[in-house]
């Protein structure tokens, strides 16, 4: 059995009253590039805070690298590379006096990779932080984040702020730190088709919850669209399997879009002689926006449909 890069049981984070993690189980196996989505506010960013150690869980438990992440030694920081959403440098320091002093913090520091990184974000040494642009800084914080050589990277909305090129590189890279290191990374985004060509599990998460977590593979296989001609209408049996996320229709076209549970789904379709049937696959993103939908609606909330 692989090993666990994360593991958090019964996860939960209440601040004064409103409930941001919500009893989370979650497993991130060593060497997964594991992608994190919800809509606003789902708790992605407490999430990480707490896996960071820097929110103290108001229940629940949380292991990092086989370790519990308050533990007195500090050694699972040392472990890990992280990238906040907003990236925590001191504005009166120079690029180099940040750099010095992160080199002094992390006991495995490699100013080697450092430099290579600098000169690929083209990130002058002598800057001053308050003169960085956003994306600058966003770059700072992932060369600091990978010069700690970390086991587990941890990268909360890393795409913010980035111009097209420079994410198009950052996600390269995150991709080269795997395939040469085999470093776990955990990345919540809203950008979906990044996550796509980066990630191998994906969770979902919904107020506080996580919904549910899956491979891409499966994922792949799985979420698919089936288009069926139904010249009296789709069949109400058909209309109410639980598999189905969504039904769109135009005239007599039926597109239906499944979760899991896509050859029982094709299998009905089937069986009510459809005049047409075709399979169709689906998105990352539509397959993240009908499943936060139907969610949705079992919350009693209104669907978009
Ligand atoms: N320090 C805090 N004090 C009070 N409430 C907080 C605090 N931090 C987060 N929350 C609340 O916890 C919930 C989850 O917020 P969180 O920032 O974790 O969500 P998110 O999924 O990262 O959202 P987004 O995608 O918008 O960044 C929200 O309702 C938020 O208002």
């Amino acid at each position: 059995m692989s090993r666990l890069a994360i593991e958090t049981q019964g996860l939960t984070k209440i601040f004064d009253g409103v409930t941001a993690l919500d009893g989370v189980d979650l497993t991130v196996p060593e060497g997964a590039v594991f992608g994190l989505v919800g809509p606003n506010g789902a708790g992605k960013t407490t999430l990480i805070r707490t896996l960071m150690g820097i929110l103290r869980p108001t229940a629940g438990t949380v292991r990092i690298l086989g370790r519990d992440c308050f533990e007195g030694s500090g050694e699972v920081r040392q472990q890990v590379g992280y990238v906040p959403d907003e990236p925590v440098l001191y504005p009166s320091f120079r690029v180099e006096e940040m750099l010095q002093l992160c080199s002094r913090l992390y006991r495995h520091w490699d100013w080697k990779r450092c430099e290579e990184l600098l000169e690929r974000f083209q990130l002058p040494r002598n800057r001053w932080i308050l003169s960085l642009s956003k994306g600058m800084k966003t770059r700072l914080a992932l060369a600091i984040a990978l010069s700690v050589r970390p086991r587990l990277l941890i990268l909360d909305e890393p795409a913010g702020g980035l111009d097209p090129v420079v994410k198009h590189q950052m996600l390269g890279l995150v991709l080269e730190e795997v395939a040469e290191h085999g470093t776990t990374v955990l990345i919540s985004t809203h950008q979906l088709e990044d996550l796509e060509r980066i990630a191998d599990h994906v969770a979902v998460m919904k107020k506080g919850r996580c919904l549910l977590t899956r491979t891409v593979e499966d994922l792949r296989k799985e979420a698919r669209k089936i288009q069926a001609v139904f010249p009296e209408g789709l069949p109400e049996a058909v209309r109410r399997m639980p598999e189905i996320l969504h039904v769109e229709s135009q005239g007599r076209v039926y597109t239906l879009t499944v979760g899991n549970g896509f050859d029982t789904v094709l299998e009905a379709v089937k069986a009510h002689r459809p005049v047409y049937v075709e399979t169709v696959s689906l998105g990352l993103e539509e397959w993240f926006i009908r499943t936060v939908e139907k969610e949705g609606m079992k919350d009693g909330a209104v669907s978009a449909e």
